[in-house]
Formats: C-alpha cells, structure tokens, sequence
C-alpha cells in the first residue's frame, strides 16, 4: 500500500507544477482517478463480468467491454488472427444476448519498424500500406460475421493524440528516463529478448529468426517500480490472467525481477514522436496498447485520454494469444498504473493454432488463408470448426478432413438434418402447424429437463470462456432429439392414426421447440446458421434479432404457429474425391456406406 501512496503524491505533485496549464481542476480530477486505481487494486476492478445482470429490461450500468489484439499490419490477416476475432465476437454476442450494453473493439497495430520495411518491399509508402491491409482486416471481418463495435487504427489523430497524452502522464509521474541500451532484438516481435530464452545462433523462440544486437540511446519506463504492486495485485487477484495456468508463467516472470524497457526508438521514422524530442519515435507496443482506450474516444470528442476512459474502461477483458501475454498481463497494468487508470479486468491468452506443431504466423508465413475458408465452406463452418474443435487456451492444428467431418456430423446431420426431417413431418401430417403449445406438449416427459440443464450448462460455459464445452453442451440438446426421435419413431405413430397420432404431433413440437432453443443458444458462434433455424420455425429476422438468452426458457413455441417450408439450413460439404482416393480407410469408407443405408432406410420409413 506504501508504494501506492507514493505514486498518487508525486503525480499529485506535477499536477500542480506551474507548466502544466489547468492545473488546479485537473488536479482534482486526477486525485480521483488516482483513487479509482486504488480502491480497483482492493479488487473492486477485479469483479467477475460472468455476474452481470440479465437481460431484464434494466440496462446495467458497466458495459461489457472486450477486445481483441490489434493485428500487426505487416501483412494481411490469416485464420491465427482469424481465430481471436471469432472467439471475441462470439464473447460478445453472448454478452449481449445477457442484455449487456457491449463495445467490442478490435482494430490494426500500424506503426513501427516492421511495417515501414513491408511497405518499403511492396513498393508503396508506409500509410499506403496500412490503409490496404488494414481494410482487408476489415473485409474478412465482414465476411467472418464479425460484429464489432469499435475499429480502432492506430494512425488515427485521435490515437496520437493520446498516446501522447499518457506518455507525459507517465513521464511527470517520474517512471520514463533516457538511457543507453544494448541488447539483443528480435525484430519480429519488436522487442528486446533475454539472452536465456533463445534458441541456438540467438534465435527468437516465436520467429525462429536470428536477434539482432542494438544500442541506441532510448527512452525507458521504470517497470521496475511496479514489481511488488504488480505482484500484490495479482496476489489479491488471481482471475486477473486466465486461463488458470497462465497465471503461473506470468507471476514467474514478475518474480525473476522485472527490468525496465526502453519505450523510444531512435531508428524507427514511422511512428509517433516523443513529446518533446522529434528525434525518437514511442516504442509500437507503447503506442498500440493504448488503442485499446483511444478506441472509446468518439470522434466527435476533442481527443483527451480522460473523456475516452470515462467511455467504458476499464476493458472486461483483453482477448489474446499467449505470444503477447507479457505485455498485457506485465507492462500494460504497470503502464495503467503509472498513468493512474484502472486496470482491466481480465486478461485471456489463448493458445496457438499451429501448422506441423510451430505457431501458424504472419512472420514465419505458414498461415491458413481464411478467406478461401470462408469462400470454399461459409462463415459458420469456420466458426464453429475452431471454436468446437480448438479447446479454449490450448494449442490446436487444422486438418482439412477433420474440418469437413466435425462440421458434416454437427451442423449438417446432427441439427441441421434433424430440424429438416422435424419439419418435413410436420409439413406431411399437421399441415406445418403446431398443434398445441411447446409447455403442454412437453408436460411429463423428461426431455425438457434435460434441455433446461443443457442450456444452463453452456451458459456456464459461455460465461468461463470455454467456447468449446458450450457448442458441445449445445450439440447435446440436438444429441437429446435426435435420440428422442428414434425412440418415439412419430412417423410409424402417425400411420397408426388416433392418439398415437395425436402424440406424434406432439413430439414434432417438442423436438422444434429444442431447435428454437438451439437456435438462441448456437447464435454467438454460428449466428447465420441459427437465424435460419428460426427463420424456419416462422420468426421474422426482427424476432431473431430481438431474442435473448432468456428466451432458452422452454415455452416459446405456441400452438398455431406456422413453419416455413422445409429446407435444408446447412449444405453437407462434399470430401474432395482426392481426399477419398487418397487414403480414406477401407473400413471408414464401409462404415460411412453403411450409414447412408441406414438413413435412406429411415427417410423411406419417415415417408
Ligand atoms: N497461430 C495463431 N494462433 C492463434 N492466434 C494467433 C495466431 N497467430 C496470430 N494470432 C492472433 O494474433 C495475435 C498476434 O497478432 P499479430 O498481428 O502479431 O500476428 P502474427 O501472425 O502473430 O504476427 P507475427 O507472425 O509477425 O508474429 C495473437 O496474439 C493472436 O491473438
């Protein structure tokens, strides 16, 4: 606590030093921002977003504000950078589904040595460059259904002019010093690395490419000041960094001593100069990290680094993968805590999607092109393929036969066919009218309640961040009716005519009524799929639009209500012949025979 003091005196002491002009106001302004930090850092910044209120009508007061990193405009994006933009727009439908007012930020990182090189070897000045690439950035997000609220450009005036603004906070706050610096650096990462973790010939771990040695004459910011309220307040707040196990990494590194680091580049013309001395440019982290708040800053608004914070931050949390970690679990708080701004509430780094177990990268250039993912199988497909498939926080590889066969068996049989062969009957024997209310016709049976506790499982889900137990506890509610169907086979019980027939009609409405709730449910992770689901149960796309998470109740369903005509709501993807040829075992080629017998037999009873 003693440390924490200091920092607000000598800020406090600046404020009120002549230069700064408004002094006396800003003075005590910033003497509450000061506070705000301490009393977060007691853990009141630290509360949990999984206990937001409901969709309820309120609105509640703290919007849900999440982010992404923001991609390094070096080269176009590709699925890794793909990957982090699905998870967070699916975080972030989810939230608003709960009824939470919602800034999702993202954006591109355009500064710093690496793009001014890129532009330079394509040819084109380097705000040309960042203006194509950023837009395609853009453009895949559109493609991916990615429905962000904020896209900040780190370019942008209103960024520089707040950057610039917390630099001289830091600055009066006595945490920035000039120095000499020598060490070795990976260029790729933008940073100076430690000897201890290179590979062999002084290889970055990430890049695998030489570090360069450098000595420049360098701003630094005292990291080291923050060590212990670093360490406290991780201590205090161990939620802080997730999952779980990235927590040990971070408070290892903060335990090995953390060394202060140079935040200017005497080399570097492309980027924002240093207040106060135009021969040096902010160090790109610096500068990008704060995108995260200047992302707030509306552009009708005179840029100023107190109106953007007071737009929504603290961050609910900072989606990343586990290669930026350091910087947003270390420098980030210890920069925010410098500058006297609360600290975000969570930070997730998620693992790598690799290729041949290296991380799929921009730098090493082994990436996955989303866009021919998205053109060849849809945005759903990808969607749900990484977020089913790829546990949360963990590493995972793509292969393109896994792909087409978790999205055929989930999206294309397992829910997709059972909504259609639902409705054909429906269509064929009710005229496709339900004939009574989804709460009556589930009176008694236990299928609602395995319903019920499967929504409420993948709520849990969504709200940990386990993305993938949350599709799967929402593939089970389809696993439920497809089970429910083959043991009430209603298409023998309509042929039978009477009661059995009245039951029949029924379990139709049972089982649609689980496709509604699927259809809310699966809509932060594949919202096109499930706006077709529902748009075949008979809503408008103002209904879908307008439903929350606490319309999974079961009920929604009403007698009288008309489907629309069945069709099917996701195209099984074809094997490419090659794939087939190419391998596929004997036995799985049998067994997948097989299946097709079993199921033209089933549509030949169902008729
Ligand atoms: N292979 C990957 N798997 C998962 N996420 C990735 C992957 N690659 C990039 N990302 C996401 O992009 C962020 C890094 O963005 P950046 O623009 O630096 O991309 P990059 O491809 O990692 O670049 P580089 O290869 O030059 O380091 C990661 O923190 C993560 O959010």
């Amino acid at each position: 606590m003693a440390a924490r003091i200091n920092y607000s005196i000598q800020n406090s002491l600046w404020l009120l030093n002549p230069l700064h002009s408004k002094a006396t106001t800003h003075f005590r302004n910033r003497l509450k921002f000061r506070q705000n930090l301490f009393s977060l850092s007691k853990g009141a910044v630290f509360c949990s977003y999984a206990t937001n209120t409901d969709k309820s009508g309120t609105e509640p007061a703290d919007p849900f504000v999440l982010t992404t990193p923001l991609y390094y405009v070096n080269a176009p994006p590709h699925m890794g950078s793909a990957y982090t933009t699905i998870a967070a727009d699916a975080i972030a439908r989810f939230q608003r589904l709960l009824g939470k007012k919602v800034i999702f930020i993202t954006g591109t990182d355009e500064h710093g040595e690496k793009i001014a090189a890129a532009a330079a070897d394509g040819g084109s000045s380097p705000s040309e460059h960042c203006d194509v690439v950023s837009q395609a950035y853009k453009t895949l997000w559109k493609d991916l259904d990615i429905a962000y609220d904020k896209f900040i450009r780190t370019t942008e005036p209103k960024h520089e002019a707040i950057v610039k603004e917390f630099y001289s906070s830091v600055l009066a706050n006595g945490d920035i010093y000039k120095a000499d610096y020598e060490g070795l650096y990976c260029v790729n990462c933008e940073e100076y690395k430690d000897e201890k973790e290179l590979l062999e010939n002084q290889c970055c771990p990430i890049h695998l490419k030489p570090c360069v040695a450098r000595k420049e004459d360098n701003y630094f910011f005292a990291l080291s000041k923050y060590q212990k309220l670093l360490e406290d307040t991780l201590t205090e707040n161990p939620d802080f960094v997730q999952p779980s196990f990235r927590l040990n990494e971070v408070q290892g590194w903060i335990k090995s001593g953390l060394r202060d680091f140079s935040i200017s580049r005497a080399s570097v013309d492309w980027g924002i100069p240093v207040p106060n001395d135009n021969k040096q440019t902010i160090y790109v982290w610096f500068d990008a990290l704060l995108g995260y708040i200047s992302a707030l800053s509306e552009d009708r608004d005179q840029p100023s680094l107190r109106t953007a914070v007071s737009s929504g931050w603290p961050a609910s949390l900072h989606l990343i993968g586990k290669d930026i970690l350091r910087f947003h679990a270390v420098y980030w708080p210890a920069m925010l805590m410098s500058a006297g701004i609360g600290l975000p509430k969570k930070v997730f780094g998620h693992g790598f999607l690799t290729k041949d177990g290296m991380k799929m990268g921009k730098s090493l250039g082994n990436t996955l092109e989303p866009n021919e993912l998205v053109h060849n199988f849809g945005s759903d497909a990808v969607r749900y393929f990484f977020l089913k498939e790829v546990e949360f926080g963990n590493d995972g590889d793509y292969s393109e036969d896994r792909f087409i066969k978790i999205v055929n068996a989930h999206l294309a049989n397992t829910i997709g066919n059972l909504l259609n062969r639902t409705l054909g009957l429906l269509k064929k024997n009710c005229q496709s009218t339900l004939v009574v209310d989804s709460a009556v016709a589930a009176e008694g049976t236990a299928f609602k309640d395995t319903v019920e506790k499967l929504v409420q499982t993948a709520r849990g889900h969504y709200e940990n961040l386990s993305l993938s137990s949350a599709c799967e506890a929402v593939l089970d509610i389809s696993n439920a009716g497809n089970s429910y169907m083959d043991e009430h086979a209603p298409w023998s019980r309509f042929k039978q005519g009477g009661a059995a027939s009245e039951a029949a009609a029924k379990d139709l409405v049972i089982i649609l009524e689980a496709m509604r709730i699927i259809a809310i449910a699966l809509s932060p992770v594949t919202p096109n799929l499930c706006w077709r689901i529902y748009e075949q149960l008979g809503y408008s796309n103002e209904q879908f639009g307008n439903a929350a998470w606490s319309d999974t109740k079961w009920g929604g369903l009403k007698g009288g209500q008309v489907m629309a005509q069945p069709k099917p709501v996701f195209g099984r993807i074809e094997l490419k012949t090659g794939t087939e040829d190419g391998g596929e075992p004997a036995a799985a080629k049998q067994v997948a025979k097989k299946k097709e017998k079993k199921a033209k037999a089933q549509a030949v009873a169902e008729a």
